[in-house]
Order: C-alpha cells, then sequence, then structure tokens
C-alpha cells in the first residue's frame, strides 16, 4: 500500500466519470473527531421560507460555539450566491441545490464538525437522499413547522407579496408545494402569536444532540 492507501488497483465509473479509484487517508473521521472531542453530524433544519430556518442555524452556531464546539452553516440563500448560483426554483434545480449541499454537508461532518444545513428543502425525496449519504442517526432532520400566515405575517424580504402579486412564479407555499416530514427527529412548533424564541429553539436541538452523544468523542 502506498502512502495515499491505495489498497487494490480496481477502478470503477460513478455517474459520469470513469475509471475512478478511492483514496483513503490514514487520517480519518475517528482521528478528526477525537481531536475536537465531538462527533461529526448534519442537523438539516427544513420549513418555508420566513419560518425561521437561518434564525435557528446562527443561534444554534452560538449556542455549540460558546460551549466549545466546531459547527459550519450552510445556509440555502448563501450558497445560492456561489455554489448554486447556476440554480433556479424549478423542481429539478431544486433537487440539485439539496443533492449539492448534502455531499457537502456530508464532507463537514466527516470532518468532525456540526455541520448546520438550512434550506427550504421542499421535497420529501430530496430530503431523503442527503439522508442515506451519512451514517445512520448522524442526519438529523429538525423540521421548523410554522404555518404559511405566520412566515407570511413575517414577510422580510417581501417575497410573498411579490408572489400572491404573480411577480414571482413557483414561490413554495404560495403556488409551489412543499412536503412536511413525516418523520423527523425534531419538530419545532411555532403557532400564529405563539413562536418558541431563537434560543429556545436552539436550547430543543442542543438538548438532542447531548442525549444523543454528538457533543463529546
Ligand atoms: N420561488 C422561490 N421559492 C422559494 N424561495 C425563493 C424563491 N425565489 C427566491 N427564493 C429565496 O430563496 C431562498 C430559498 O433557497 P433554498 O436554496 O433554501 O431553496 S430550496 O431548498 O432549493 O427550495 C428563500 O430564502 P429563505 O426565506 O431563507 O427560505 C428565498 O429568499
Ligand atoms: N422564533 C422566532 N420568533 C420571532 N421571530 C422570528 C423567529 N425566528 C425568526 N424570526 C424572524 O422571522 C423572519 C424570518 O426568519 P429567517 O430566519 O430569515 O427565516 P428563513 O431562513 O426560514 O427564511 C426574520 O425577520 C426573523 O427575525
Amino acid at each position: 500500500m502506498g502512502f495515499t492507501g491505495i489498497s487494490k488497483l480496481v477502478t470503477s465509473n460513478v455517474g459520469k466519470s470513469t475509471n475512478i479509484l478511492w483514496h483513503d487517508c490514514p487520517i480519518g473521521q475517528t482521528e478528526r473527531q477525537k481531536l475536537i472531542n465531538q462527533k461529526g453530524c448534519v442537523v438539516w433544519i427544513t420549513g418555508l421560507s420566513g419560518s425561521g430556518k437561518s434564525t435557528l442555524a446562527c443561534a444554534l452556531s452560538r449556542e455549540l460555539h460558546s460551549r466549545g464546539h466546531l459547527t459550519y452553516v450552510l445556509d440555502g440563500d448563501n450558497l445560492r450566491h456561489g455554489l448554486n448560483r447556476d440554480l433556479s426554483f424549478k423542481a429539478e434545480d431544486r433537487a440539485e441545490n439539496i443533492r449539492r449541499v448534502g455531499e457537502v454537508a456530508k464532507l463537514f461532518a466527516d470532518a468532525g464538525l456540526i455541520c448546520i444545513a438550512s434550506l427550504i428543502s421542499p421535497y420529501r425525496s430530496d430530503r431523503s437522499a442527503c439522508r442515506n449519504l451519512l451514517p445512520k442517526s448522524s442526519f438529523i432532520e429538525v423540521f421548523l413547522n410554522a404555518p404559511i400566515e405566520v412566515c407570511e405575517g413575517r414577510d422580510p424580504k417581501g417575497l410573498y407579496k411579490l408572489a400572491r402579486a404573480g411577480k414571482i412564479k413557483g414561490f413554495t407555499g404560495v403556488d409551489d408545494p412543499y412536503e412536511p416530514p413525516s418523520d423527523c427527529e425534531i419538530v419545532i412548533q411555532c403557532k400564529i402569536g405563539d413562536c418558541p424564541s431563537p434560543q429556545s429553539m436552539a436550547d430543543q436541538v442542543v438538548s438532542y444532540l447531548e442525549a444523543n452523544g454528538f457533543l463529546h468523542d
């Protein structure tokens, strides 16, 4: 075996990539996790636009950081400024958006980080494909269950208003579907006039991570 850990020179074809080989390194996820005393995982926050995904992602990242944990936030809106700038909001582009972010999140988790992905991710099949990329139990799906009335009432970017006026087509929850999770790890319930604070949403996720051993090696 050489330095790159090629044990047998058998190449394979994956998607459109032909004759490729997997290289292993002696320092892997286990070694990295030991170094930072935590377990890599993906916290995947799904919900309507305006439900509070980015707010929760940032509150969670801040809370974990203050406790000495390494996190990284992958925010749908932000990633569409770079990695996913070539994608629209039609179903197949949303699927590709989620697939790419799932693959990136998998790398962060493999690096040992608590990766917080915050995307509308409206289709169950796309979220499920991301779940299947990760080892069992290290994909933690969080449903920010805020009714559209709450999200539309907030409308911080004025997008619901534009969608209702027909100036944005295919807006999630207005004229595009959102499929709520049927079986996810955490549900954060937000009702009209009664939403948990950002800190208490973050605390709910931290409790789950603590109880499931992600905050220790
Ligand atoms: N048609 C349509 N539908 C939904 N959202 C729209 C649309 N057009 C633009 N936006 C803005 O894009 C943000 C959602 O991007 P995502 O990458 O999370 O979407 S998705 O997961 O691919 O469905 C979303 O951000 P959030 O409000 O933070 O969810 C919107 O600001
Ligand atoms: N728990 C909450 N309680 C009250 N307001 C909230 C809460 N979470 C988010 N908000 C507000 O709602 C709006 C949308 O939140 P944001 O995090 O941008 O949602 P999303 O990322 O899902 O679009 C923002 O103005 C934010 O300040």
